[in-house]
């Protein structure tokens, strides 16, 4: 039995970290080598900016041929990973370094190739180390025909956490020193 993720009704409203981008503006990678949001071989090169009221998001994904899971069409995890990273820049506007702990996606729409996706994706709230997100995708253009829709729970992690999963050499080229990653994996 799943654990509900249901924002709570009482949770104050989230509130935009001070050295977050603002309104219109477009956010940073949360990390080069992201096959979501990164510049690299393999991504779905997701671009997001900050929405009017600083404090969503939405996004743009260039469905192409890569992408596709049948003939012509956008493959269903590819939809998921748009939408685990579009939620996800969504809490970076927030807060820093969550995971995705559990994330649920509707497909309402086939999405063919050659169709731009675009999503509006906010916190609704955070909890502790829990951060509530939902976000909608929508054929076409912002507001269009709704494709999916998604809701995510991310988990705040500290450094540790990717220090100790983390492959070493990504982890050394980010700069993190070998005797710290060592010490990491040793649970110092
Ligand atoms: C810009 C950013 C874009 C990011 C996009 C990409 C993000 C990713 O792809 S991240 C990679 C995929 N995710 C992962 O690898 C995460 C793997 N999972 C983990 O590491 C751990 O399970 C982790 C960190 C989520 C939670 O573990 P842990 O730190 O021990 O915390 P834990 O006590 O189990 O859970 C914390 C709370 O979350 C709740 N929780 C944890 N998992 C779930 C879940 N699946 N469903 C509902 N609730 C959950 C727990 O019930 C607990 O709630 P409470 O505090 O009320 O008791």
């Amino acid at each position: 039995m799943p654990i509900s993720i249901d924002p709570p009704a009482d949770a104050p409203p989230p509130q935009k970290h001070p050295k977050a981008p603002g309104p219109g503006e477009r956010t940073t990678p949360h990390y080069e080598g992201c096959r979501g949001c990164g510049d690299v071989p393999g991504s779905l090169r997701l671009a997001s900016w900050v929405g009017e009221d600083g404090v969503s998001v939405h996004s743009r994904f260039d469905v192409r041929d890569e992408h596709q899971g049948a003939p012509g069409l956008l493959h269903g995890g590819m939809l998921m990973t748009a939408f685990d990273d579009a939620l996800g820049t969504a809490y970076t506007q927030i807060t820093r370094a969550a995971v995705t702990a559990r994330l649920e996606t509707d497909f309402r729409r086939p999405v063919p190739v050659g169709t731009t996706l675009w999503f509006r994706s906010r916190v609704d709230a955070i909890v502790g180390r829990k951060i509530y997100v939902s976000g909608v995708g929508f054929l076409g253009e912002l507001d269009g025909e709704v494709a999916g829709t998604a809701r995510a729970l991310f988990v705040k992690v500290g450094a540790e956490h990717f220090l100790r999963h983390g492959r070493p050499e990504d982890l050394e080229a980010l700069g993190a020193p070998r005797e710290v990653i060592e010490a990491a994996r040793a649970g110092n």
